[in-house]
């Protein structure tokens, strides 16, 4: 069967997207969505999305991260779908959509930025040198000096997979505050594994983490794919009204033989 595909790709996190919305994509065949992942044999991507029809809502975000596997919510892939809602004409400038963790609102402007709210967060455990927090997807976050010389996939890695994270796993983030108060952020991705030019769900939850040392909202952040805003407001219990705002591109389309 040949299926269309649309690349996007949000500050470098790449995705596969294809419109479901007539349910012929077979979302068992995980060793598929794997291979049109995999960088050198197939189309080349971090995650792959399927758009599809859901009552009550304006679609549906069905996420598989590049190891084939059903993922969590991805925040520059909620991005991406919403600008590629908008390119169907599903949608207009503003998206009601469901993904792995809920409901999301998010609003697209003409220059392609887009404004995506994530759920609360109420719980943010904090270690001696890390934090964890789970913003739809988990996230290990650890402040670190000289980040440009950090061996990200090696030290993810070992986190990653260590005795407490390796059955369920875990994203693992590094930031350095940079001049401006801006963050610098890199991460090493669960279900990728490897590091990623950048990861919504992971800056999002890095920034709530520099809340604690004193960042305040919106949080400027720098990923090795481009930058993105986090903006949000502390509450008794924790964060609530966290958007995550940045570019979400249409990189091509194509065709594959499945
Ligand atoms: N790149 C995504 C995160 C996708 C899910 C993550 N790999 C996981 O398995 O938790 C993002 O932009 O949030």
């Amino acid at each position: 069967m040949n299926v269309t595909f649309h690349k996007y790709q949000g500050t470098g996190n790449d995705f596969i997207m294809i419109d479901n919305r007539e349910l012929f994509f077979d979302t068992r065949n995980h060793n598929l969505i794997a291979q049109l992942c995999e960088r050198r044999m197939g189309i080349g991507a971090d995650g792959f999305i399927l758009l599809q029809n859901r009552e009550g809502y304006d679609f549906e975000m069905v996420y598989f991260n590049a190891d084939g596997r059903p993922g969590s919510m991805c925040g520059n892939g909620g991005r991406c779908t919403v600008q590629f809602a908008r390119a169907l004409g599903v949608i207009t400038d503003k998206a009601f959509f469901l993904a792995a963790d809920g409901n999301h609102y998010a609003t697209v402007d003409n220059t392609g930025l887009v404004s995506l709210k994530m759920n609360d967060v109420h719980q943010v455990e904090t270690g001696l040198d890390y934090y964890y927090l789970n913003t739809g997807s988990p996230h290990y976050v650890q402040f670190v000096d000289a980040l440009d010389e950090l061996n990200v996939f090696a030290e993810g890695r070992d986190i990653r997979y260590n005795e407490r994270f390796k059955l369920e796993g875990t994203n693992v983030n590094f930031a350095q505050l940079q001049p401006e108060a801006a963050l610098f952020v890199r991460t090493y991705e669960r279900g990728v594994e490897d590091e990623t030019f950048s990861c919504g769900t992971g800056v999002t939850a890095t920034a709530l983490a520099a809340s604690y040392r004193g960042a305040t909202s919106p949080v400027s952040i720098k990923t090795l794919g481009g930058n993105l805003q986090v903006a949000f407001e502390v509450s008794a219990t924790g964060f609530t009204n966290i958007y995550l705002i940045g570019p979400a591109q249409y990189v091509f389309t194509g065709t594959v033989e499945v």
